[in-house]
């Protein structure tokens, strides 16, 4: 029946101020008023519609993807929309395209390593969309190893141009969005050669096609890579291969912030490090930690609803049966997923502070706190992609069978999501990057250097060698210093292990690639403390709404318990608590679930999507789950006629003959 609330009795139960928690997840009332208003707006446009997605051919669906790409511009333009709302509007429509990556990259490319004047020429026609851009530096043969890319930018001091060339099959561009059908223009890394010299990677701003018809300039190859996982998916994206043979470009294209070629083809590295030409990685990793909770937030809300509606087993008298929310073995897979949401949301707040602050100071010459946001985008990338990825995928199964269909949304969640545990860094490499910051955080411990930020409990490093957690009963878990204090010490045990490992090999080096594996747990263990120790700072914040904290203080709890429970082994190995210990963390955490029952559709309601965002019939506001997937299993285009294409060519004559073997 349409108009009623399933949910109802649920929703009666919070004990809480949803309205406030809204503008808790939304960061401000700013950000919840823009939120709801733009995501209502797309909602409610036919022109943005998602009807039969995934039932499209690749070549319509790539069609579609543009004509919605080009329809929002169009509404942005309309409707005046400042930048901040363009960029939520584009976040609703929901569809990867080839914008994410003009507007993503390319722009913050040239804005980050362009000088004054390279900005001034390019950004006003980017902005305008009279140019589109991509971001070209993954090649075939090289991702991970940016300093092993082999496309050439050759200086010609004739010419005053550079010569982009791909030397080698392996050195075809391969992966960049946007590239393969769309872009104009791309920031394409190559290595920098003049006067027989090479000096390593940098940007070029290259135009690929034509302004007038669109085909590839000379020596220009370029297409579509192929199609990638999942149906629809992110095969509304066109992500692209790219060969030069010989392309020209002005002196004037290459990005020339970090370093410089003279018009007599004298290389000038500027005195800011070249680290610098890594910053659009360090922006879109920073940016790709707040779309974590957005994702999971959106899997978490279409299981824990559809969780109240499902009822398994337990049927008293005739009654119903069981809501399957009710199983703590339901609860134990979906609360720490909930839980895990929050605590995204906050930590990707918080990075997005320490992303501005070092700008801020990068702007001034103060370079000291690049390899700290380095270590936290990388580091906080790699885990929060990795829990989302596999959260998403545990979400679909507690849907049981229906989270298999295409209908609950979280299939084509899924393909779209699980690529950025390898996009903007692979999830190890990174991982890997973060160990070698703590590796030479504590090689630098004795040298009187004091650890700062996120490393700074390294600094107590004796005391947090020698504690011992003092938690006698299961409360005393909810006691925030026991917690940090318990992250820290296995954090820092952890790492030390590592550096006592690897002071035993005479090459570090080999010492690294043979203790990757422990070097790879230890950074998850610090970024895990990361995120533990900003949920907790949250909390120390003045935070209005009835109820609203303390069901904040129910989520935090969840989730670093849920931790201390999954990674036992590393708690207890490191001797920092005992068997008892973890075993009263283990009664504190049903407890706790205990108390989020009531509360979990609200604090999924405080999302505050539209059914147009979330896309699927087992996560609807209004709960009426059973009429929605019938009707939807109707519209499928094999249920068009009774009698499926095929059956003359195939199926009749197979019951044809068996006809005529039992007539025998
Ligand atoms: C249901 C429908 C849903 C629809 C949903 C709709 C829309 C979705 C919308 C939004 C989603 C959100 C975001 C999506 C965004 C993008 C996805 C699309 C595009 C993806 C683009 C890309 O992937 S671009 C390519 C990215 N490539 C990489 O990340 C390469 C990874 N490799 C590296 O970064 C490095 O080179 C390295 C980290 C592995 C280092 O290599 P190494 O050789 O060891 O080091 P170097 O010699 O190069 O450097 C040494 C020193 O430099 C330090 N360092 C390294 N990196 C950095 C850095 N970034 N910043 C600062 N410093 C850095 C390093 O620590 C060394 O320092 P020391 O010498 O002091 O030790
Ligand atoms: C959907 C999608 C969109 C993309 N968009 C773009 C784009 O717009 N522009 C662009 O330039 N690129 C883009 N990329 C490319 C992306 O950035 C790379 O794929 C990514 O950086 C990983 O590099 P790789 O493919 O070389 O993986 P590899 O490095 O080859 O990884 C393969 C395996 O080797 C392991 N490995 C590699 N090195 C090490 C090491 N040192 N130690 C231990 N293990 C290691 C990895 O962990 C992984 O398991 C995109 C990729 C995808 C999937």
């Amino acid at each position: 029946m349409e108009g009623v609330d399933y949910l109802a009795d649920e929703r009666k139960k919070a004990e809480f101020d949803v309205n406030e928690m809204k503008i808790v997840w939304a960061g401000s009332r700013h950000n919840f008023e823009l939120s709801d208003r733009i995501s209502k707006l797309v909602a409610n446009d036919p022109g943005f519609s998602k009807e039969g997605r995934t039932m499209l051919p690749r070549k319509e669906l790539f069609k579609n993807t543009l004509r919605k790409a080009t329809y929002a511009w169009k509404r942005i333009i309309e409707l005046r929309l400042s930048e901040e709302e363009a960029a939520k509007l584009r976040h609703f429509v929901d569809e990867p395209a080839f914008t994410d990556l003009h507007w993503g990259m390319f722009i913050p490319a040239i804005k980050g390593q362009g000088t004054d004047e390279q900005q001034k020429k390019w950004l006003p026609l980017a902005y305008k969309m009279q140019i589109i851009g991509c971001y070209a530096q993954t090649e075939l043969g090289h991702g991970s190893n940016v300093q092993g890319l082999e496309t050439t930018a050759t200086f010609d001091p004739q010419t005053d141009e550079f010569v982009i060339h791909s030397p080698t099959l392996t050195s075809s561009k391969w992966w960049p969005g946007g590239l393969g059908k769309v872009s104009t223009h791309a920031v394409v890394y190559a290595r920098l050669i003049t006067n027989g010299k090479d000096y390593g990677i940098n940007g070029f701003i290259v135009q690929l096609r034509s302004l007038e018809d669109h085909k590839p300039l000379p020596g220009v190859t370029v297409g579509d890579i192929g199609l990638k996982f999942g149906n629809g998916a992110y095969n509304t994206m066109d992500n692209g291969v790219l060969r030069f043979d010989h392309v020209r470009i002005p002196r004037d294209q290459m990005l020339m912030r970090v370093s410089q070629v003279t018009r007599e083809g004298k290389y000038v590295q500027s005195d800011v490090p070249r680290q610098l030409l890594y910053g659009t990685m360090v922006y879109v990793r920073q940016t790709i930690v707040s779309d974590a909770s957005n994702a999971l937030s959106r899997a978490v809300c279409i299981a824990t609803r559809y969780s109240a509606v499902r009822r398994q087993f337990g049927s008293q008298n005739g009654g119903q049966e069981i809501q399957v929310i009710d199983y703590k073995t339901q609860q134990n897979r979906l609360f720490p997923l909930l839980a895990s949401a929050y605590a995204f949301r906050f930590v990707g707040e918080w990075l997005k502070w320490l992303y501005t602050d070092v700008t801020q100071r990068l702007q001034a010459n103060d370079f000291s706190t690049l390899p700290e946001a380095h270590a936290c985008t990388a580091g906080l990338k790699s885990l929060t992609t990795t829990a989302t990825a596999d959260g998403i995928e545990e979400c679909r199964k507690l849907c049981g069978g229906h989270g298999y269909l295409c209908s609950s949304g979280l299939p084509e969640l899924f393909a779209v999501y699980v690529p950025a545990c390898t996009y903007e860094g692979d999830n190890t490499v990174l991982l890997l990057q973060v160990a070698r910051f703590l590796m030479k955080t504590v090689s630098q411990l004795g040298s009187g250097k004091k650890p700062v930020g996120t490393i700074a409990y390294m600094g107590r490093i004796e005391h947090l060698m020698q504690c011992r957690s003092d938690v006698k009963q299961a409360k005393d878990w909810l006691k925030p210093s026991a917690v940090v204090e318990a992250f820290e010490a296995r954090a820092a045990r952890m790492s030390v292990a590592c550096a006592q490992n690897l002071s035993k090999f005479d090459n570090p080096e080999e010492g690294f690639a043979e203790l990757a594996a422990d070097l790879a747990e230890a950074a998850v263990a610090h970024c895990q403390l990361i995120v533990v120790s900003k949920f907790i700072e949250k909390l120390q914040q003045d935070i209005p709404g009835e109820g609203v904290k303390q069901q904040l203080e129910v989520l935090c709890g969840i989730y670093y318990l849920f931790l201390l429970h999954k990674h036992q082994g590393d708690f207890l190995g490191t001797g920092y608590i005992t068997s008892k210990q973890a075993s009263l963390a283990n009664d504190q955490l049903r407890a706790l679930y205990s108390q989020l029952r009531p509360n979990a559709i609200s604090l999924v309601d405080a999302f505050n999507y539209t059914d147009h965002f979330l896309d699927s019939i087992l996560g609807r506001y209004d709960g009426n789950v059973y009429p929605k997937l019938y009707e939807a299993a109707w519209k499928d285009p094999l249920n068009q006629s009774d009698i499926a294409d095929g059956f003359h060519e195939y199926i009749r004559p197979l019951l044809k003959q068996q006809l005529r073997t039992a007539r025998l």
